[in-house]
């Protein structure tokens, strides 16, 4: 199997390695592993962030593991030639249009959660973010003038039905496969798109009707997420709200660096990365933490690979290296990013 590796920029090229490290030492089987590069890299070498032959790369994979992207040298170039537009325009060119996001404490962790122990062990849930649509895609988008001469920037919020209805569909089959309850998160008290958001979701209910359904404005869901995680078990939420929650969720559950994600088509396709950036601050310090990448590769197993038996391995060791004491920084520990992962080696057995 065709495993496209798209390391990045910032530290996701450290974390992608000790991923790859993790994945032969936990026996993945017949994988084939070919690099391009993407966002600034790319950028820097070929003068666009996600070039032709690595846009070919991810469409012949069988799967994607997706560093991060996002360099400061890159922030004042035309927005089409920035970093960011390459994981936007896989998502988009790809199809992947339901996002997992998971956020499980950890138990060893209870104590690095930005929340009390007691409430932080309560939390396992997952967040189905909506990938290729809402205002990160609505057009019309631009700056320009105003009558008065004015700088005036501005984007479109946008869905149309289908949208909705497809991601809908991957909520309430995932609440199905989990405890049966689902939280649409939306802001329609102010926003016409969420208001068709709720309608549809209510309107796609109907076909599920021993799940569970309930809404939440997302102001209220940012505020829940802290006060009461253990309530939430499956949220699905639009592009924005989702990409805002999920960060949110990574700290109740000890750090950005912990939270891997899963984009997926309708088929078995799909992209795997960790949920935070380039981490520009501490790349090429040996400080990242590289768990969110190795349980990225995880659910890359689980999800498009068949091998939900390495998978469950990794998982496991990644527990028992947390358990052992290894931490890095963020996590309030001294281990550099491939202690960490050595760590999670040995504890594969
Ligand atoms: N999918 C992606 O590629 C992706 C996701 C988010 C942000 N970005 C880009 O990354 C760049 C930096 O963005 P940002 O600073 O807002 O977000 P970020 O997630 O890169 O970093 C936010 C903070 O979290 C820390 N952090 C992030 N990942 C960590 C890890 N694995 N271990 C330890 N600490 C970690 C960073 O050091 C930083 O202090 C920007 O260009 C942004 O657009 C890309
Ligand atoms: C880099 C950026 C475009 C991206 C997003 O907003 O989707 C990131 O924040 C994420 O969460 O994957
Ligand atoms: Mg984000």
């Amino acid at each position: 199997m065709l495993i496209a590796l798209l390391p990045g920029d910032g530290i996701g090229p450290e974390v992608i390695a000790e991923a790859v490290r993790v994945l032969a030492a936990a026996g993945a089987r017949d994988l084939v592993f070919e690099t391009a590069e993407v966002g600034g890299a790319a950028y820097k070498a070929s003068g666009h962030p996600l070039p032709q032959a690595t846009l070919d790369v991810a469409r012949r994979a069988d799967a994607i593991l997706f560093g991060a992207v996002g360099d400061p040298d890159c922030d004042r170039l035309e927005r089409h030639l920035r970093p960011e537009q390459a994981i936007l325009g896989l998502r988009k060119e790809l199809g992947l249009f339901a996002n997992l996001r998971p956020a499980k404490l950890f138990p060893e962790l209870a104590d690095a959660s930005a929340l009390r122990p007691e409430i932080a062990r309560a939390i396992d849930l997952v967040i189905i973010r909506e990938l290729t649509g809402d205002v990160y895609f609505g057009q019309p988008r631009g700056l320009r003038k105003t009558d008065k001469g004015l700088r005036e920037g501005f984007d479109t919020m946008r869905y149309d039905e289908s949208e909705i209805a497809r991601i809908a569909k991957v909520g309430f089959e995932t609440a199905m496969a989990r405890s049966g309850r689902l939280c649409s998160v939306d802001k329609a008290n102010v926003l016409e798109t969420s208001q068709l958001w709720r309608d549809v979701v209510m309107e796609v209910s109907a076909d599920y009707p021993e799940v569970e359904l309930s809404h939440m404005y997302v102001d209220n869901a940012a505020m829940q997420l802290v006060r009461a995680p253990g309530q939430f078990d499956v949220i699905v939420t639009g592009n924005l709200f989702g990409d805002i929650l999920s960060d949110q969720a990574s700290m109740c559950v000890g750090s950005i660096g912990m939270l891997p994600s899963a984009s997926l088509d309708s088929s078995a396709k799909g992209l795997y990365e960790p949920i935070h950036g380039s981490a520009p601050d501490i790349a090429g310090q040996g400080k990242a933490n590289p768990l969110a990448t190795i349980l990225s590769a995880a659910m890359m197993l689980r999800y498009s690979l068949g091998q939900a038996d390495v998978a469950d391995r990794i998982e496991a060791a990644v527990s028992r290296a947390l358990e052992t004491g290894h931490r890095t920084a963020d996590l309030g520990g001294n281990a550099s990013t491939t202690a960490m992962c050595d760590a999670v080696i040995a504890a594969l057995g």
